[in-house]
């Protein structure tokens, strides 16, 4: 176990992402929510996805549905768990850009340092930071799982907003405030960012 020594790489042998671009007639990218509990990044991923979709690109969502119940099952909310999570997906969403696809990912990712690696991990010139920055205030109004409620009646430790910090993003390509935003004009915003990333 441990390092991978008698693993050689078949690179040179592997149809190339821009091969894979030509095929599918579209550039990846990753599209990186990132928000408080119940600011909206699913279901704006949702919306955007619907919309790539009708126009013929092809999306994939990385969510807590499909990444914390599957692969990443094995982790809680600890600063360190959440840091792996991130990593987890990050190297997910790395496969699929390098598909060619145009990839979404909905986490709320709370610190500058795990959006940076996140980044790296990527590649900077393929990774578009969309801010969800729907208030607090809102997002605990939404409580759309009650799992504010049960954070403020001290069940759930370390919740993001209430009980974990959430550090505002500093360079967002795109922010979003879903209370004064309608659903469509955050989808538009989303998809303009996409279509323009020649
Ligand atoms: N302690 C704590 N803090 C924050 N969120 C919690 C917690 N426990 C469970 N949940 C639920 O898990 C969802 C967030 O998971 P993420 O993978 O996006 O979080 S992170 O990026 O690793 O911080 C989040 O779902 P979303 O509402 O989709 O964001 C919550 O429903
Ligand atoms: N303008 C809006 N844009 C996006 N979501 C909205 C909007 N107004 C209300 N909502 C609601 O806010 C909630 C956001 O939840 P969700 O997308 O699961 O957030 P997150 O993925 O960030 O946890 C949904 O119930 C959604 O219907």
């Amino acid at each position: 176990m441990g390092e991978a020594t008698n693993i050689y790489p078949i690179y040179e042998k592997m149809m190339t992402r821009s091969d894979k671009e030509q095929l599918l007639g579209q550039r990846g990218v990753m599209v990186w929510f990132t928000g408080l509990s119940g600011s909206g990044k699913s279901t704006v991923a949702l919306g955007v996805e619907r919309e790539l979709h009708k126009r013929g690109i092809l999306c994939r969502i990385l969510d807590g549905d499909n990444i914390r119940s599957g692969i990443n099952k094995n982790l809680g909310f600890s600063a360190d768990d959440r840091k792996e999570n991130i990593r987890r997906i990050a190297e997910i969403g790395k496969l699929f850009v390098d598909t060619g696809v145009v990839t979404l990912s909905a986490f709320i990712s709370p610190t500058n340092e795990s959006r940076r690696m996140a980044s790296g991990i990527i590649g900077a010139d393929d990774f578009k930071e969309v801010y969800v920055s729907t208030p607090l205030e809102v997002c605990e109004q939404r409580d759309v799982k009650g799992l504010y409620a049960r954070a403020r009646r001290g069940e759930i430790k370390d919740f993001t907003g209430v009980s974990a910090p959430f550090e505002v993003p500093e360079h967002p390509a795109l922010t979003l405030d879903t209370s004064v935003l309608t659903l469509e004009e955050s989808v538009n915003k989303v998809l303009e960012l996409i279509l323009n990333n020649k």
